[in-house]
Parts: C-alpha cells; structure tokens; sequence
C-alpha cells in the first residue's frame, strides 16, 4: 500500500481527519498524498503540518493519484464529478465518503468502467477509532476493496456491508460521534452540578464512555447483560437507570439514528 498514491478531493473536516489517521499510522508516506480543496490557506496548513502536496486544482491531484478519496460534500458532488470525469482513468480507484450518494450516481457519471467504493467513515479517524463501512462498486475488484479495507482498518474498525444498509451506516456510526458527544457533556454537567470541575468531569465522563464501550467490544456480552452487572438493588445506578427510562432515552437514540439514516436517503436522491 506504501507505494499507492492517495488523492483527497476536498480537504476539509473529514478529508484532513483522514489523511492525518493514514499518514498516522503509516500505511502511505506523506510525499506519496495529495490534496485539492477550493479553500487554499487550509491546504497550505496541512501541507506544512503533515508535508503532503497540495492544490487548488483537482485536476492535478486526480492525475497525479492512484487511489482518489472524493471527501466533498453530497450537495458539491455533480459538478466535481462532472469536472473529474475524464481524468478518472480505469487504472484508478475511487473511493467516495460522501452521505447518501449511491455507488450507481458515480458509476452513471464517469466513464465507463470506473472502479468504485462507497466508504462512510466517522471523524474518529482523527484518533484512530473510526468505525467504517464499506461497499465495493460493480467494476471494483477484489484488490480495490482490500485497498479499502486496509486504508479504513488502518484508521479504526471497518465493515464490509451491502450499500443497500450503507444508509444506516450513516444514521448510526458515521454521524453517531455527534450524539454521543452531548451525552458526554451533559453527564460532566451532572457532575459539575454536583460541585465536580470541569475538566475532571469531563475526563471521567469521557472514560466511563470508551471504558462502556470497550466492555462491549471485548467481552461480547450484552449491554443488557453488562447494565445489570452495574446494577444494585436498591442501589445508585438503578436510580439513574429509571431517569433515563424516564426521559425516553431508547426511543430518543433510536429515532436519533433513523432520522439521520433518512436524511442520508434523501441525500442520495438528489
Ligand atoms: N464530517 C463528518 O463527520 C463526516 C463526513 N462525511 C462525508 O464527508 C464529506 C465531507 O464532509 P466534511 O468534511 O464534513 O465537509 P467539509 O465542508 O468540512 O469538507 C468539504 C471540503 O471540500 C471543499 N470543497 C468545496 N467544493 C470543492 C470543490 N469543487 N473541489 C474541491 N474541494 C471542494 C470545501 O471547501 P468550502 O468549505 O470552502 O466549500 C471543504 O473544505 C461529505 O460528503 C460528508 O457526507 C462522512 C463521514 C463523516
Ligand atoms: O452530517 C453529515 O451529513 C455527515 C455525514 C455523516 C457525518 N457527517
């Protein structure tokens, strides 16, 4: 993979979380990305911070890499599209991240025969902890798909799910960082109420959620089953358990994740 040139279309949040996560674990040498965005101080930052190339002009980038990672926004996409297209060879892999658009929108806009990934990654690249899924395009090989695997591997978990639950995908882990971050900062304001600091509130809270989550991970019990080991009777945690219950918890996160998969539908018609 060291050798493979990577090209990022767009720069922006995720984009530059991204090309930091791969650089960062050293699966491409920085010389060996490239990145095009229309906002050029941006690029000028990240080329000095992780001594990448740069350009305002996709076109350069696009020639100048073996696999494109398209990272513009759903609504940018036709017209990047429709400027890229002859310049996306059949030596080349795209990979988009885009909400939404289906692995048929690319396929449709550029030429003939284009290997294609769809890719929904999550910002947690930025540490690592990605949780991705991935699904390979009709003219995709294998070898494109374990380029995929092995580039979003490399920055946390990924999947390999059918694109008809890329969707989803979507509505749970690629936005789910934004609905876990007010719960994290909502239980440190529980326990700044309680008189707690702020920073010790928000490191406890923010541990007692990887802490949470890595149970999960790594014992492969149920949640249920794991709650109920925190569980006394008669205790404190049962407590909190009947205000969260209380306050609709389940059905808030559930509909939190059926909101956004739907919108990412909606994306996707456009
Ligand atoms: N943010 C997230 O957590 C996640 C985002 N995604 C997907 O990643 C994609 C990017 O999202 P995100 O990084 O949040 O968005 P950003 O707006 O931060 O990044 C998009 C970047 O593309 C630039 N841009 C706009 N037009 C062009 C163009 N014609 N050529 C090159 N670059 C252009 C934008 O510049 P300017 O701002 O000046 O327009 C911006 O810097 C989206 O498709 C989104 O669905 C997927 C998973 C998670
Ligand atoms: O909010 C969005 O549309 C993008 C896609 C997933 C996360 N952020």
């Amino acid at each position: 993979m060291t050798d493979k040139k990577i090209g990022f279309i767009g720069a922006g949040k995720m984009g530059s979380a991204l090309m930091q996560g791969i650089i960062k674990a050293g699966i491409v040498k920085p010389e060996n990305v490239g990145a095009s965005d229309v906002y050029e101080p941006f690029l000028k930052e990240l080329q000095a911070k992780l001594g990448i190339r740069v350009s305002t002009d996709n076109a350069v980038i696009v020639r100048d890499s073996d696999i494109l990672i398209l990272a513009v926004k759903p609504q940018t996409l036709g017209s990047v599209l429709a400027n890229m297209k002859n310049d996306i060879t059949s030596e080349k892999l795209l990979i988009s991240i885009a909400a939404g658009v289906p692995l048929s929108t690319y396929e449709d806009a550029l030429l003939k025969g284009t290997r294609v990934v769809r890719v929904m990654p999550n910002i947690a690249a930025t540490v690592s902890e990605a949780a991705s899924g991935i699904s390979p395009g009709k003219n995709a090989t294998p070898e494109d798909l374990k380029a995929a695997l092995e580039i979003f591997s490399a920055v946390g978990t990924a999947v390999q799910l059918p694109e008809s639950l890329m969707d989803a995908v979507t509505g749970l882990s690629g936005s789910g960082p934004a609905f876990i971050f007010p719960v994290i900062e909502a239980m440190a304001d529980g326990a700044v109420l309680e008189g707690m600091d702020r920073k010790s509130a928000l490191t406890l809270a923010a541990q007692t959620v990887l802490g949470a989550a890595k149970m999960v991970l790594e014992t492969g019990m149920h949640p249920g089953e794991l709650k109920d080991m925190v569980t006394s009777p008669a205790g404190t945690t049962i407590q909190g358990v009947h205000a969260l219950e209380e306050a609709g918890i389940r059905a808030a996160f559930m509909n939190a994740v059926i909101r956004a998969s739907e919108r990412s539908k909606e994306l996707g018609k456009k």
